[in-house]
């Protein structure tokens, strides 16, 4: 099955940089875009130039690549956004992903290794109680999570050697031994933590679109240690993943 066109949501520049690095060297055509800038796009190892407005509204690349900002509501904005710019010009997406650089949770994910979510957690959204973290559906609002189509966020894992398991959206990243322990008490097989995989996965639910959420280990998620982040080994695991994911995308549908 071809996926048809695809949406990948990074936070910053140079995620999205990697990306179409990775998607490039795949042979697959890509834009990169962020809203209200000039973008430039990438289709056969061209780059050129262009404002972001025409980006979804032109553009029949096989993927476009958009950097939305830091956290679930830039994340859910720009995601948003893309999707219905595509829609209204008739070049709609087929698959959402939400992609960048990570904290992994040990000893699941080590630094530099990639990691996909078979769920979506929002892992901070709720209340803070005497008895400890309630999350938002325990309160009876909305949904804390999302899941990806298991049989293709699987084989997905598999071609890119990466561990699979939830990936934590947070919007404060951990600092310490004890909030580390806490998350991986509520969830045990968490293999990674980031900030924006639940706003993708918000506006690709609402838009009746199918999302992946793929993580590069740049940090451990634990106590707060800077000179131990490994940003450049993170973004070159973002490139070898996103050169072999056009592949593991093309999957049979009796599978999935
Ligand atoms: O100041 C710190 O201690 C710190 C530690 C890790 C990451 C940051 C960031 O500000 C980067 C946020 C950015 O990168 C993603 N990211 C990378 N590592 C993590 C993490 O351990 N927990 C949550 N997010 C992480 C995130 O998706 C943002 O896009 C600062």
């Amino acid at each position: 099955m071809r996926p048809g066109r695809l949406l990948v949501v990074t936070a910053v520049a140079v995620e999205r940089d990697a990306v179409v690095a990775g998607l490039a060297r795949a042979g697959a055509a890509a834009s990169a875009g962020r809203t209200g800038t000039t973008t430039g796009t990438l289709t056969a190892g061209t780059l050129t130039s262009r404002t972001d407005a025409d980006t979804a509204a032109t553009d029949s690349a096989a993927a476009d690549v958009v950097a939305a900002g830091v956290g679930p509501a830039a994340a859910a904005a720009a995601t948003a956004t893309a999707l219905a710019r595509a829609e209204v010009a008739g070049v709609p997406y087929a698959l959402v992903v939400s992609a960048g650089i990570g904290g992994g949770f040990a000893p699941a994910a080590p630094l530099g290794t990639l990691a996909v979510a078979d769920a979506i957690v929002a892992a901070d959204l709720g209340a803070e109680t005497d008895a400890g973290f309630v999350p938002v559906t325990d309160l009876g609002f909305g949904t804390s999570r999302h899941l990806p189509p298991a049989g293709l966020s699987r084989r997905v894992a598999q071609a890119l050697g990466a561990a699979y398991g939830p990936v934590l959206t947070v919007s404060t990243v951990t600092g310490t031994a004890e909030r580390a322990a806490a998350l991986t008490r509520r969830h045990p097989t968490a293999v990674a933590e980031a900030m924006e995989g639940f706003g993708v996965a918000e506006a690709a639910a609402a838009a009746g679109l199918p999302v992946l959420e793929i993580r590069a280990v740049s940090n451990a998620v634990g106590p707060r240690d800077r000179a131990a982040w490994r940003i450049g080994d993170a973004l070159a695991a973002l490139t070898g993943a996103f050169g072999k994911l056009p592949a593991a995308l093309e999957v049979d549908p009796e599978h999935d």
